[in-house]
């Protein structure tokens, strides 16, 4: 059945990079695995290939870029008032590469996800599945993993965990290899978070 256009959940996807993750939620959509829409995506790269996903899916997409002049709360201040004006229900992080602060973050409480490629509490920051292969190269580990958290403050990564999955990690793994199994499991996991969350807002008065 279809869903009315106005009861679905209006999503607002940052990005950064490649967009492998943003295509995995503009696909759901599409398919009516998800009841939401994209309403817009935005990204403080212009070279970023999500900005082609968006535009190849007809969803409005903005480039903010940072000013070189500009403070970093200046930039996500003017950076919420272009997210806002899309008036988003979910904000969802996806390959977003700038830590925010509450002058945006305050703009949306309790309604910014961010996707991980780490377990809860290992591997904060940029370039987490490379340091998990080399940990692995080293013995250190076998494994690793994947998680959704809540963005409510300026602590990085340390939010409230909405979903997890561990990802193995293979003797014979290359880097490449290693992140194709990441990124597959962070497309599934990322789009049944949102789908909870989905069906949250829909029930919430
Ligand atoms: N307040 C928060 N903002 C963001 C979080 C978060 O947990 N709290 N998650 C990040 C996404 N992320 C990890 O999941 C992450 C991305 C980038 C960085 C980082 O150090 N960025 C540098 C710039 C790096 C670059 O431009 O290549 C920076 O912001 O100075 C850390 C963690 C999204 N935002
Ligand atoms: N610390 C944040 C971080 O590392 N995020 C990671 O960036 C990649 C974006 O891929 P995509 O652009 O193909 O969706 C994803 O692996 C995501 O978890």
């Amino acid at each position: 059945m279809a869903t009315h256009p106005d009861a679905r959940t209006r999503i607002v996807v940052l990005v950064s990079g490649n967009g492998s993750n943003l295509q995995a939620v503009l696909d759901a959509c599409d398919e009516g695995r998800l009841p939401a829409h994209v309403v817009a995506v935005v990204s403080n790269r212009s070279g970023a290939f999500a900005l082609e996903r968006a535009a190849a899916a007809g969803v409005p997409s903005v480039h903010v870029g940072k000013h070189a002049d500009e403070s970093r709360r200046d930039y996500d201040a003017r950076l919420a008032d272009v997210v806002a004006g899309f008036g988003p229900d979910l904000v969802v992080l996806a390959g977003w590469m700038r830590i925010l602060t509450s002058d945006f973050l305050g703009w949306f409480p309790n309604r910014v996800i961010n996707l991980h490629p780490a377990r809860p509490g290992e591997l904060p920051g940029v370039n987490a599945i490379e340091r998990a292969w080399h940990e692995a190269l080293a013995g250190e580990r076998t494994a690793t993993g994947v998680m959704v958290h809540l963005v409510p403050d300026e602590g990085v990564d340390d939010g409230p965990v909405l979903a997890t999955a561990d990802v193995p990690i293979r003797p014979d793994d290359t880097l490449d290899t290693l992140a194709e199994r990441v990124h597959a499991v962070e497309h599934r996991l990322l789009v049944d978070t949102i789908a909870t969350l989905c069906h949250h807002t829909s029930n919430t008065p």
